[in-house]
């Protein structure tokens, strides 16, 4: 199966190339999206195509949508009592309007944050030999390594987008060895900074209790002990933009999600039915809100629908940590927040069972709840 799509992505490149322009270096995982670039093509192999329909809304991504905006948060504001209250208000604002925000004053040094970007961004530039001496198992949707293809969908076209997935926690599934070993400063680097989006996490949760009429404490003791990963997604350039799409639209199954872009752009966030961009900011977070939240809270806030777009410029790479609900907890919306006149939105079932919908059946470009909870 590999082995044949390896030969159609292969024939498709040759078709594509220019003349005197050398083969790019395939490997075993058939085809990364980074040699396909620097080959030098033209046009994206077949198997990159979106359909026309889904090609037409394509949206560019460098452009500003008339007046919406993804909210911008200093959080340094929980901590001066002037600001605490509109700091409060616009965390619920942005849960409630976008799932989406970017944080700034978040308690991590930037320069953390930074490095650790910098580090994973070094990863993709050794030679392909050294990144698949790491790569994933492509059977198990949740094996650390390197490789291509993380979502999925009955939709069989291929995200322009290569990456390394690993976890951080539980520690029985961290397997640090199968972290990228090159830069040298990676595992620790990373540690240093998981530690810090935790931190930063049992944060925000906490202050999501207080918006939402809960205990301190219910929504982190609710989902148990925390299961943290990390994508670090690889967008390279792409010769012809419009016609892909770097990932396809999709919401976080997760708890809450913290990403690290950087200044190049492509990430948008599903507004009504406008796709609006996620203007990077030096320095910033991105934070976005999971489905496992949205089931929590009631559908009071909201897990929302992402996707991003390439460019011919230059290459991306965002990393995007993943906290999760322990694979051993029930998820289902908090007691306090059922009532009479507010009945329960969801059911609650496993979060390994709703992971596992997520991996088996795909996203379909769709919002992921209503799609896994019609099907337990
Ligand atoms: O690359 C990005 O900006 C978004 C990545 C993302 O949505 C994900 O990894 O789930
Ligand atoms: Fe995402």
């Amino acid at each position: 199966m590999v082995k044949e799509f390896a030969k159609e992505a292969m024939a498709q490149v040759q078709r594509d190339l220019q003349p005197n322009i050398s083969v790019p270096r395939l490997g075993s995982l058939g085809y990364n999206v980074k040699d396909l670039f620097d080959s030098g093509i033209n046009h994206v192999p077949e198997k990159f195509v979106q359909t026309a329909t889904a090609q037409e809304a394509f949206i560019p991504h460098n452009v500003t949508s008339k007046g919406l905006q993804i909210p911008v948060i200093d959080l340094g504001g929980l901590q001066d009592e002037s600001r605490r209250g509109a700091t409060l208000a616009a965390i619920e604002s942005a849960c409630q309007e976008w799932g989406f925000f970017q944080i700034i004053n978040y308690g991590i040094p930037p320069s953390l944050a930074e490095n650790t970007h910098k580090l994973a961004r070094e990863f993709f530039d050794l030679p392909q030999e050294e990144k698949e001496a790491l790569a994933r198992d492509p059977q198990n949707p949740v094996s650390n390594g390197y490789g291509r293809q993380f979502l999925t969908s009955t939709n069989s076209t291929e995200d322009w987008q290569d990456l390394f997935f690993h976890h951080l926690l539980p520690l029985s599934i961290k397997q640090k060895d199968s972290w990228p070993s090159k830069p040298a400063a990676y595992r620790e680097t990373m540690e240093e900074y998981g530690a810090e989006v935790l931190k930063l996490t049992d944060r925000l949760l906490d202050v999501f209790d207080e918006l939402l009429g809960l205990k301190t404490g219910y929504l982190r003791e609710s989902f148990g002990d925390t299961m943290l990963n990390v994508r670090l997604n690889f967008y390279a350039a792409c010769p012809e933009p419009k016609r892909v799409l770097g990932l396809r639209a999709h919401s976080d199954p997760n708890v809450i999600s913290v990403l690290i872009q950087d200044q190049v752009g492509g990430l948008q966030v599903k507004k009504g039915n406008q796709w609006v961009n996620v203007t990077p900011i030096p320095g910033a977070l991105v934070v976005n809100l999971g489905d496992s939240i949205q089931i929590a809270s009631n559908g009071r806030f909201q897990s929302v629908e992402h996707r991003v777009v390439t460019n011919q410029g230059a290459a991306r790479l965002s990393l995007a940590m993943f906290r999760h609900p322990s694979v051993d907890v029930d998820i289902g919306p908090a007691p306090e927040l059922v009532d009479a006149s507010h009945p329960a939105l969801y059911p609650t079932i496993s979060y390994a069972a709703y992971r596992a919908s997520f991996h088996r059946k795909g996203v379909n470009g769709k919002h992921l709840l209503p799609y896994a909870i019609s099907r337990p």
